[in-house]
C-alpha cells in the first residue's frame, strides 16, 4: 500500500495516525488548512499545509479524509481531495474489529479498536466507525456518517447521509436516523428521526433543526 497523508492534526486525526501505525502503514504527515499548523511535527510526522503543498507527492501517496470527525468538513475535504486528482486511502480497519465476510465496505472508512459489525452490513464511503461499537445485522451506514465511542445499533437500522451519532448512545431496532442530524451523547433513540435535526436524551426527543 502507498503511504498516507491523513487530513487533519487534530485530535481524531492523531488517533488514525496510531491506527495506522498499528496495522503497519506508513504515514508521511499531515494535512491541514490552518497555516499556523504548516511545518509543525505532531505525534512525531510533520504538518504538510494544504493539498497544493503536496503537488508533487500525487503519484506517491493516498489520501485519508477521514481524520476529520465533523461529516461536513469531511465532505467538504473529500472534494476537495477528488478536485485535486489525488487518490483516496482504502478503508483502514484495526485488527482487533470483529466483522463477516457478507459485510460490503466502501473506500476511505476507518474503523476503529474494538469494534463488531456482525452480518450483510453496509457501510458506505468515508464513514467514521469510533472504538467499541456495535453494528448489527442488516445495518446501513451511509457516506460521511461519524459514529463515536461506544454506540449500540441494533439490527436493521440505517444512518443516511452526513449523520453524527454521539458517544455512547443506542439505536433501537428498525429505525432510520435522517441525513446529517445529530443524536447527543448517551442518548436512546427509539423511533425515526427526520433529516438535519437534534434528538437526544432518554428517550431521544426533537431539540432543534440544524438546517
Ligand atoms: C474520541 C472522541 O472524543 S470522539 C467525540 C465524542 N463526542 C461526542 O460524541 C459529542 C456528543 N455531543 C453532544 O452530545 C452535544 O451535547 C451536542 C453535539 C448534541 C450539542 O449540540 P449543541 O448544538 O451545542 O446543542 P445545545 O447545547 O444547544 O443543546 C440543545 C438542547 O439539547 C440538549 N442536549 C444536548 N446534548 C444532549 C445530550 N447528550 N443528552 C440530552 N440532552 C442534550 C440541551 O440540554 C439543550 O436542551 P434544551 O433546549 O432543553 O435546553
Amino acid at each position: 500500500m502507498k503511504s498516507l497523508v491523513i487530513w487533519g492534526c487534530g485530535g481524531h486525526g492523531r488517533e488514525v495516525l496510531h491506527l495506522c501505525e498499528q496495522i503497519g502503514i506508513e504515514v508521511m504527515g499531515f494535512l491541514d488548512e490552518r497555516p499556523e499548523y504548516k511545518g509543525q511535527i505532531i505525534d512525531d510526522i510533520p504538518v504538510l499545509g494544504d493539498l497544493p503543498d503536496i503537488s508533487s507527492l500525487q503519484e506517491k501517496v493516498r489520501i485519508v479524509c477521514a481524520g476529520v470527525g465533523s461529516p461536513r468538513l469531511k465532505k467538504r475535504l473529500v472534494e476537495k481531495t477528488k478536485k485535486s486528482g489525488f487518490q483516496f486511502a482504502e478503508t483502514l480497519v484495526h485488527p482487533s474489529v470483529f466483522m463477516s465476510k457478507r459485510n460490503r465496505l466502501g473506500v476511505g472508512n476507518v474503523i476503529c479498536e474494538g469494534t463488531i459489525l456482525t452480518t450483510n452490513v453496509v457501510i458506505e464511503n468515508f464513514v467514521i466507525i469510533n472504538r467499541s461499537v456495535n453494528i448489527s445485522h442488516d445495518d446501513r451506514i451511509e457516506d460521511y456518517v461519524t459514529i463515536a465511542p461506544g454506540v449500540q445499533i441494533a439490527g436493521n437500522v440505517t444512518i443516511q447521509e452526513g449523520a453524527y451519532i454521539g458517544i455512547g448512545s443506542s439505536i433501537r431496532e428498525k429505525t432510520t436516523i435522517g441525513p446529517w442530524s445529530v443524536i447527543g451523547g448517551g442518548s436512546f433513540v427509539k423511533e425515526d428521526v427526520p433529516e438535519q435535526t437534534l434528538y437526544a436524551g432518554v428517550p431521544a426527543k426533537f431539540k432543534k433543526n440544524l438546517l
